[in-house]
């Protein structure tokens, strides 16, 4: 597990990190929220030991980060940073060597991966030649050839189409299994609600929020009901305590007000069914952009 307790970071006067702890566990998929300039890639590159922070620590397994466990995790960072003139499949090869791995084992696991990644056909082309989401791929690739202990990606999903999204994906999400941690950075919140089992949201620099998705969609954001009956919903409008958030002919979708939640949304649907047939009566869980909005 990688733990990052209480770090902070200031660039001049700008405090950009402030006090920020949170855990990325093992076989979990940890999506990394935050505004732009919230200081998300400045958390990844003290992770990498890129750049120190100014107090606090980062732990592998309990033990703070040398060089040689560094060696093991693998980034993608924000700035992408393949060579244009050098053939993929050497290139991912070469990155693997640099990371420790003997030459034969470097080809074998970039071979594999440029399969797994469909890039495969492309292993020898100049990366240059590469359209750019087969670029984006070739950087997974690698950042993960050398099998890492730990992944840390810099928004691995930006500019790729939703076909390249779920072979990207499908990726990471063997590696999780596995039991690698992996902790990703984005601002599709649709995809990160798709495929992250933790969160961590970041604003100004201080955790917002964070802890697993299901926890915080109970923690964050107003459970709304979708209701669906035979006739018209519009009587819901004058039911006191209801806010009706839309409504369309038989079906609508309401917040109730106050904390009592659990016995009116009972006395709502004790309502409808005095008035006709019930088709659906459906709690309706936060979406992970409401959840941030919150938030931050
Ligand atoms: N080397 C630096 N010198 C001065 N300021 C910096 C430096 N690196 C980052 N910053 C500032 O720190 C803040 C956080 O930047 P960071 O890149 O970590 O944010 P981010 O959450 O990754 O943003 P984005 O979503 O736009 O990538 C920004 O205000 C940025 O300008």
């Amino acid at each position: 597990m990688l733990t990052v307790s209480t770090i902070s970071r200031s660039f001049g006067e700008h405090r950009v990190l402030d006090d920020v702890s949170f855990e990325v566990k093992p076989g979990r998929m940890t999506g990394f929220l935050g505004a732009n300039g919230s200081g998300k890639t400045t958390t990844m590159r003290i992770i990498l030991g890129v750049l120190a922070a100014n107090g606090g620590t980062v732990t592998w397994h309990g033990k703070p980060v040398t060089q040689p466990v560094r060696q093991r995790f693998g980034y993608m960072p924000e700035e992408r940073g393949l060579y244009p003139k050098m053939k993929v499949g050497e290139q991912i090869a070469w990155f693997g060597q640099l990371h420790g791995l003997p030459a034969e084992r470097a080809k074998s696991n970039a071979e594999h991966l440029l399969e797994q990644l469909e890039l495969g056909e492309r292993a020898g082309d100049k990366l240059e030649d590469l359209s750019l989401g087969n670029q984006q791929r070739a950087q997974v690739a690698a950042a993960l050839v050398h099998d890492p202990a730990l992944l840390i990606l810099d928004e691995p999903f930006s500019g790729l189409d939703p076909i390249a999204v779920d072979t990207v994906l499908r990726v990471l999400r063997e590696r999780a299994a596995s039991g690698v941690p992996v902790l990703f950075s984005s601002h599709q919140l649709a995809l990160v609600e798709r495929l992250c089992d933790d969160l961590v949201i970041l604003s100004g620099g201080r955790i917002a929020a964070s802890g697993g998705r299901e926890e915080l969609r109970t923690r964050y954001g107003t459970v709304r009901y979708e209701l669906v009956v035979d006739s018209d919903t519009g009587w819901l409008r004058d039911v006191p305590g209801v806010r009706v958030v839309s409504m369309d002919g038989p079906r609508a979708v309401f917040e109730l007000a106050g904390d009592n939640g659990a016995r009116t949304d009972q006395q709502v649907l004790r309502a409808a069914l005095e008035r006709g047939e019930v088709r659906g009566f459906t709690p309706v869980a936060p979406s992970l952009e409401e959840i941030f909005k919150e938030a931050i």
